[in-house]
């Protein structure tokens, strides 16, 4: 394996600006490490040497022109196959969109491209990002770099594979319900949700709208966030975009510092039905922040017991009225059109072989939930919980500046193990569904390796809505402190495929 496939994002930027490499030879670099692993990991949808050296060529190009370029210009990035892109295909993880080319780019991929990004590939997910272990693809799962047997989480597991694996050093995801830092939780790697509306949905196949927000994996906090930032800010081409000044992220995760922070562990998200080696490294990060001169307390949020329920509801809902667009007729797969049937036979035909199980389970669910004689029992009453985790929210940061959790209540589970059954799959949300509900952020850093299992276990950080600087502080002091204590980062204890470099 090159040594420029072990590098951070920020590394290969400097290098890449200092003239000691080039944005081909790093795209090079990561396109060989692909060809090498990814049949084994399957992290990929789509990946196009030619494509993404020509990006990499223009990047290089616009560099000797002089041009000002972002702070990562010339770093690789694997997108989420949820992501429009003009000069690859977006799946989001369903045979009803395969092969589609969509004619524009998502905002987010745009703004990456003009910063000098160069795009490496697309991520595999669970079909339209309704998942946790990837399984859902309609294009086979995705493996976890730790562990082959097991799952890399879901939606978002192959971006969190592709980053784990050294396939990219950055990659984008989607997070509804915990897309994002459940998969950055069992793969041992960074990954945030930001604040609801500080990323834009433009461009982002919709799946539940008034949840979805895109956000950033890497290996270190620092990259995380300087990934965010280059993202981040104002699209007046997403209605729910915030028109207020980003975060200091980067300066927080630079920063580094815990001193004073009031840090609140959240009663409800821990305890019974928990892996003991995840509740042990958690607890030890605790400790270890509590050294770091932060202020710990308990505070409990009393209605959190019922946020999965809560969001059983009113995703589908929303997934219900969103999925409704793919009918046939617009784009993607047609199945059954030879003329002998109506528009209506043709768009049921298509929609019973192009969605998978799951896909079909949410939007019968949430039909069933908006229809009338059910709306107020089931999605209203929802939206009344969810207004209470707003409020317990609301009554814990006035309390602490922050709340802490395990992300997962477990580490990677085996692939199969869940697979048939719906109801353990959505588990693996626990901790994470509350803040998507409440629109705020959450970050996902390494915390240790489970004693059980060896595995990786994630600290979950939470911060009010626009205070995902917050997240960076405590994530980036987590991050120095126990890479002090082991004496390198968390990953270079990953065995075979991570570490052999094959
Ligand atoms: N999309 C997400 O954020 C993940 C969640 N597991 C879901 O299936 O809805």
């Amino acid at each position: 394996m090159s040594e420029l496939t072990r590098r951070s994002a920020a590394e290969l930027a400097e290098l890449i600006a200092s003239g000691r490499t080039s944005a081909v030879e790093v795209a090079q670099a990561h396109l060989d490490r692909i060809a090498a692993v990814d049949g084994e990991v399957n992290a990929f949808l789509h990946v196009d040497a030619d494509t993404t050296l020509a990006q990499a060529r223009r990047v290089d190009e616009r560099r000797a022109a002089g041009e000002a370029l972002g702070p990562l210009a010339g770093v690789p990035i694997a997108h989420k196959d949820v992501f429009t892109t003009t000069d690859m295909p977006t799946t989001a993880g369903s045979r009803i969109l395969e092969g589609w080319r969509p004619p524009y780019d998502a905002t987010i991929t745009a703004r990456l491209r003009a910063a000098g990004l160069v795009i490496i590939g697309k991520t595999n997910m669970d079909e339209f990002a309704m998942g946790s272990s990837t399984e859902n693809s309609a294009y086979g799962p995705t493996h976890n770099p730790w562990d082959l047997t097991r799952i890399p989480g879901g939606s978002s597991g192959g971006s969190s594979a592709a980053v784990a694996a050294y396939e990219a050093p950055l990659a984008t995801g989607t997070d509804t319900g915990g897309s994002i830092r459940q998969p950055a939780a069992v793969t041992g790697i960074v990954g945030t949700k930001p604040t609801y509306g500080g990323s834009s949905r433009y461009g982002v196949i919709a799946f539940a709208s008034s949840l979805d927000t895109p956000g950033p994996f890497a290996r270190t906090v620092l990259d995380t966030a300087l990934l965010q930032e280059a993202f981040s800010g104002h699209d007046r081409m997403d209605s729910t975009s915030i028109d207020r000044p980003a975060p200091p992220i980067v300066e927080a995760a630079r920063r580094a510092d815990v001193a004073g922070l009031r840090i609140g562990v959240v009663r409800e998200l821990g305890g019974e039905g928990y892996q003991p080696g995840v509740l042990n490294r958690f607890n030890e990060a605790v400790e270890l922040l509590e050294s770091l001169g932060a202020k710990v307390t308990e505070v409990s949020c009393p209605h959190f017991t019922y946020a999965l329920p809560a969001y059983y509801l009113i995703a589908p809902s929303e997934c219900s009225s969103n999925l409704a667009r793919f009918d046939a007729m617009r784009y993607g797969l047609r199945v059954g059109d030879d003329g002998s049937r109506s528009a209506e036979e043709v768009m049921a035909l298509t929609r019973a072989e192009g969605f998978g199980p799951e896909v079909k389970r949410r939007i019968m669910l949430g039909t069933y939930a908006l229809s009338s004689g059910y709306y107020d029992a089931y999605y209203g009453k929802a939206q009344q919980v969810r207004t209470l985790i707003i409020r317990d929210f609301d009554t814990a940061f006035e309390q602490v500046d922050v709340l802490v959790s395990p992300t997962t209540p477990t580490t990677a589970f085996a692939l199969g193990e869940r697979a048939d059954d719906p109801m353990a799959m959505y588990l693996a949300d626990l901790c994470t569904i509350p803040s998507d509900l409440a629109g705020n952020a959450a970050i996902s850093v390494p915390c240790g390796l489970a004693d059980e299992d060896g595995l990786p276990v994630g600290l979950q950080v939470m911060a009010p809505t626009l205070a995902d600087d917050r997240l960076y502080r405590v994530g980036a002091a987590v991050e120095r402190a126990l890479e002090d204590r082991w004496g390198g980062p968390l990953l270079a204890k990953a065995p075979e495929l991570v570490e052999a470099g094959r």
